[in-house]
């Protein structure tokens, strides 16, 4: 069966929009994470990390609250971070984003991103389950690594708070990105964190 990696997306944040850094849920965050849970309770989890913000962790013990089998642990590599800099094959409508992103920040991301694609893309001859609870471009590099597409192509995926994205390893095979982004599990209402409103 291989290995499958589960990357969900942090529920939504307190005041995000009044740029908080970081904090706990909001009530509806607190409603996507249940619904995660609920969504991956019959997976058979070999392990659970989440990046150590408090959104994540909270996210994390939300879900471990519905799913008791489930023993979370932080891991510093899921942090929220930028995996590269600016792009001329990026879209211009970016360049003000990475105008705001210091040559440190990429260099910490970029060595971040290397170390965690070492630690959790590992194909297994066994089947196993490991969920990851993060943040929206550490999500985008997994799917853009997985598929091999360029460098710059992580920019412009994005994921919804506890969107659910499915990467899997069978031996002999190539990466297969069996879901990206699913929202399947959410009311139409608790579809947030992305760029432009969901039509659907
Ligand atoms: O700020 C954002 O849009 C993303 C970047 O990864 O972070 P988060 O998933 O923490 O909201």
């Amino acid at each position: 069966m291989g290995h499958t990696l589960y990357l969900v997306r942090h529920g939504e944040q307190l005041d995000a929009e009044h740029g908080v850094a970081d904090g706990p849920l909001s009530p509806r965050g607190q409603r996507q994470a249940r619904l995660i849970a609920d969504r991956l309770g019959g997976v058979p989890f070999d392990s659970v990390r989440h990046s150590p913000l408090q959104r994540a962790e909270q996210t994390a013990q939300i879900m471990s609250e519905h799913l008791p089998a489930l023993d979370p642990q932080p891991s510093a590599l899921l942090f929220d971070c930028v995996p590269t800099g600016y792009s001329p094959q990026m879209p211009h409508t970016f360049e003000p984003f990475f105008n705001s992103v210091t040559d440190d920040e990429v260099e910490a991301g970029r060595a971040q991103m290397a170390d965690a694609v070492a630690e959790f893309f590992t194909p297994s001859r066994d089947s196993t389950h490991d969920l990851l609870i993060t943040h929206n471009f550490v999500i985008a590099w997994f799917v853009r690594e997985a598929m091999d597409a360029p460098e710059w192509r992580w920019a412009g995926l994005n994921a919804a708070h506890a969107g659910l994205t499915i990467l899997r390893w069978k031996t002999g095979r190539l990466p297969e990105l069996v879901a990206f982004n699913d929202l399947g599990h959410l009311p139409v209402e608790l579809r947030t964190g992305m760029n432009d409103p969901q039509p659907y």
